[in-house]
């Protein structure tokens, strides 16, 4: 059961001097005294729990490992988020120090099942390998527990430690290995090879196994080597480097444009202040933003504090990476999803050292362990990923700004396509508006046309995604050698297969969604929950052999460009392409190299890419958000189409968007072809004015999850009568529904939306509801609360 409440402790004597508020410890807990790891978030003389005490058995950090700052930013979230404080704490560590546990089993009793003895053969304990363990002898493992013949033990696993490597350093001098050398016979190749090698050696020390692939040698030639006495051999701690995959070149400050230079110094002057403030740094695409957070969080560093920058899946924005490393060299530490977790563990421990004093990184960077921060900014601040989707669910942008407060320093919304809220709060002058209206290169914002596919697709073969129109553009640019980039927003090969005699659709047998075909794995593949089944050569339902391919996604779309223009050099770039650590980067330095000439890709590839030769953007299918019920469809659309648009044009050469849709009179279409953000922002006011939604109200999401259906929308019923019970009649209550999509992975969900101004019972009501969700869980009830959500549907 998920517990969320402080337990006390006894501090051993031993312990009394030492431990402090944010250190973790290792305690016994529950019955069966099963060891587990902890925070200490308070001491005290002493208390008035009467009963009996455990003592604290471990001390893990030898100083605290979360901040003053932290732990009450941990609080703070908690109560905000409706979430848990120990899922608050946990999050904004690393995950190599989540601790890790195993199970040990001990045999207590001799009188065992011959195959349980033989289990034990090596001794009376051994540690439970759950994944690796046959099933069968699992069953026997658990009913010798239940029989009191075995007994478990949970052991804390320690986390992952720093990476050790064996290197080689040479000993003797340059006559004594010539010396060696003569001595060695000849047909003695790889000895001699190694002693080559040594003498030029000087006091390099180099990791043994790259010597020994270089010189393609065995590890007992250096063994040898080592009884001779030519080379010592040692373990140092190797620095896991995250840069690799990147390669920089040191940059200078640019000289700032007039309107740059205006901005710089506003936000140079908060910074020189200490004053908290936040900015809304409003700039069309190419309008210089990047270069404007460097020269600010280089104010920062000149006063001798240290600077944090958000950017959105940052493995998606090597570029970005690029810049700031350029800039700030090795003060400069990244942390996101796309290293592995020794890397992040050595770049947390460089921040909270104080090695590094600039920090870039995804979402859950915004917890890292910076002191005496002297400038925040997060790219892109429209970006939803900034959201946390499930416990604790926090927005990136909300924590930045208590962090900003915190210090007393001034915090930088980036974007040229704001969030509604955003821009709507700097309208308010809660934020300090900044604008950057003009491209660096001083040219237009590219040309962007609508092709209106309803009349389109009667001139082309069917089933073929491109416009005659984009045909031809994308002809006029292969000719002239410039690049182009293509976005659709759907992966895999085809979104549903039906028959074409009786209508069944392929659907994912734990979801209510159709599955997807692929062609690269041959198979169906369900985008929710990862299901993946044969090509079906036949109807499931029918047996009729009439099986079509219906929808498109980017790899049908590759098939067509290579069918269209055979010399062609496409990059595609999803999901599916980008798995491999590192392979974001790599397409991008390709794209850039000039080794392709189109990218391909879905959503992926709008945001932030600054190639000077793209001078064509297309868009296949602009209507993929636009038909979903979710009242920011519009602004979602917008922002895409917008941020995509801006690849075009950024250097010397101009640009021009083509952007295919079956809606071209929709008016976040209209405005996207305009590129005209002030001119969107205030239609869609106007339209979320008109219905009742955010930044008009706030929001709040209620869900249910259950095995059965009926359990799910039980619970949900119930929380909503007492939702009713406790709020105004000022607040609005949408549903209970079932989401729109009722079924993932055999869970049920349903759902209620609370809409609100100002409702003073709500705090305790939402509270309520989750300390009792802690019981529901054990009947397997989930339920989530989710401020603000980003997803309605
Ligand atoms: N002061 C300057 N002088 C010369 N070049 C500049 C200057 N500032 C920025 N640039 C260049 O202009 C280009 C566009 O800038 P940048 O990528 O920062 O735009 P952006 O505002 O972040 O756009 P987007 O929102 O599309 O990502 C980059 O190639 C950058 O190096
Ligand atoms: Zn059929
Ligand atoms: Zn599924």
């Amino acid at each position: 059961m998920q517990t969320d409440r402080p337990f006390i402790y006894q501090i051993p004597t031993k312990f009394e001097k030492l431990i402090q508020v944010g250190m973790r410890v290792n305690v016994p807990f529950g019955k069966g005294n099963r060891l587990i790891q902890g925070f200490v978030i308070n001491l005290k003389e002493d208390t008035d729990y009467s009963g009996k005490t455990k003592e604290i058995v471990t001390l893990v950090d030898v100083e605290p490992i979360l901040s003053k700052e932290l732990m009450l930013l941990a609080k703070w979230m908690a109560h905000e988020n409706y979430a848990f404080l120990i899922s608050c704490l946990q999050v904004m560590l690393p995950s190599a120090m989540r601790a890790k546990y195993y199970k040990r089993l001990v045999l207590v009793d001799n009188e065992v099942d011959p195959i349980i003895k033989n289990y034990f053969s090596k001794g009376n304990s051994r540690i439970l390998e759950e994944t690796n363990t046959d099933p069968m002898l699992f069953k026997k493992l658990m009913g010798a527990r239940n029989a009191g013949k075995i007994r478990i033990e949970y052991v804390i696993k320690e986390g992952l430690s720093e990476k050790k490597v064996q290197v080689i350093l040479n000993k003797l001098t340059k006559e004594s290995y010539h010396k060696e050398k003569e001595k060695l016979r000849s047909n003695a190749v790889s000895l001699n090879k190694l002693i080559d090698f040594l003498v030029d050696l000087k006091d390099k020390q180099l990791e043994q196994v790259v010597v020994e692939k270089k010189l393609g040698i065995t590890s007992s030639v250096i063994k040898k080597a080592e009884l001779k006495k030519w080379l010592t051999r040692k373990i140092i701690v190797k620095k896991r480097n995250p840069y690799q995959q990147y390669d920089f070149v040191e940059t200078k400050p640019k000289k700032l444009t007039a309107m740059q230079e205006e901005v710089v110094d506003k936000i140079n002057s908060m910074i020189r202040d200490n004053k908290a403030m936040t900015f809304l740094l409003e700039g069309v695409t190419g309008s210089g933003k990047t270069e404007v957070y460097l020269q600010a969080m280089a104010q920062a560093l000149k006063n001798n504090q240290t600077a944090l920058m958000l950017v959105p899946e940052i493995a998606l924005t090597p570029q970005m990476v690029k810049n700031v490393v350029g800039r700030f060299g090795s003060k400069v530490a990244l942390l996101h999803s796309g290293l592995s977790e020794g890397e992040r563990l050595d770049e947390w421990h460089r921040i909270q050292s104080g090695d590094a004093q600039v920090v870039v990184g995804a979402r859950s960077a915004v917890f890292a362990p910076l002191k005496n921060i002297g400038i925040i900014v997060i790219d892109e601040e429209h970006e939803t990923s900034y959201k946390q989707e499930k416990m604790p669910r926090y927005h990136a942008r909300e924590v930045a700004k208590w962090r900003a407060k915190m210090n007393n320093c001034p915090l930088i919304l980036g974007s040229a396509t704001p969030s509604l809220e955003t821009r709507a709060r700097a309208k308010k002058g809660v934020y300090e508006w900044l604008h950057l209206s003009e491209r660096i290169n001083k040219m237009p914002l590219p040309e962007v046309r609508l092709i209106d596919m309803r009349v389109a697709t009667k001139k082309i073969d069917e089933n073929v995604d491109f416009s005659l129109e984009l045909r031809k553009e994308i002809q006029i640019r292969l000719k002239k050698n410039e690049q182009i980039i293509l976005m659709l927003n759907r992966r895999g090969y085809s979104s549903f297969m039906m028959c074409r005699d009786c209508g069944e659709v392929l659907q994912c047998p734990n979801c209510d969604i159709s599955l997807t075909l692929h062609l690269d794995s041959h198979s169906m593949k369900c985008h929710y929950c990862g299901h993946e089944e044969r090509i079906p050569q036949k109807c499931p339902n029918c047996g009729s052999k009439k099986i079509r391919y219906y929808g498109t996604g980017t790899q049908k779309v590759e098939q067509e460009l290579q069918n269209l223009f055979p010399e062609v050099r496409i990059l595609r770039m999803d999901v599916d392409t980008t798995r491999k650590k590192g392979a974001h980067a790599k397409f991008l330095k390709q794209f850039g190299d000039k080794k392709a000439d189109i990218l391909l890709g879905t959503q992926m590839i709008a945001k932030g890419l600054d190639f000077p030769d793209v001078t064509l953007v297309g868009v296949l299918n602009a209507d993929t958000a636009l038909g979903l019920a979710d009242f920011r469809a519009s602004e979602r659309t917008f922002q895409l189409l917008t941020q995509v648009s801006g690849r075009a044009g950024r250097a010397q050469k101009e640009g021009k968007v083509i952007i295919q849709t079956f809606n071209p009179e929709h008016y976040a279409l209209q405005l996207a072809k305009k590129q005209n953000y002030e001119e969107f922002f205030i239609k869609e006011m106007l339209v979320r004015h008109q219905n009742g939604y955010p930044p008009y109200f706030y929001t709040i999401q209620v869900t249910a999850n259950a095995k059965e259906e009926g359990v799910a929308a039980k619970k949900i019923y119930q929380i909503y009568a007492e939702l009713k019970a406790a709020l105004s009649a000022e607040s609005i209550i949408l549903g209970p529904t079932p989401k729109a999509v009722l079924r993932i992975n055999n869970q049920f969900y349903y759902q209620l939306i609370i809409k609100y101004k100002n409702e003073p019972m709500l705090d305790r009501a939402l509270n309520n509801i989750l300390q009792k969700s802690q019981k529901d869980e054990q009947q397997g009830i989930l339920i989530s609360i989710d401020k603000e959500p980003l997803n309605f549907i």
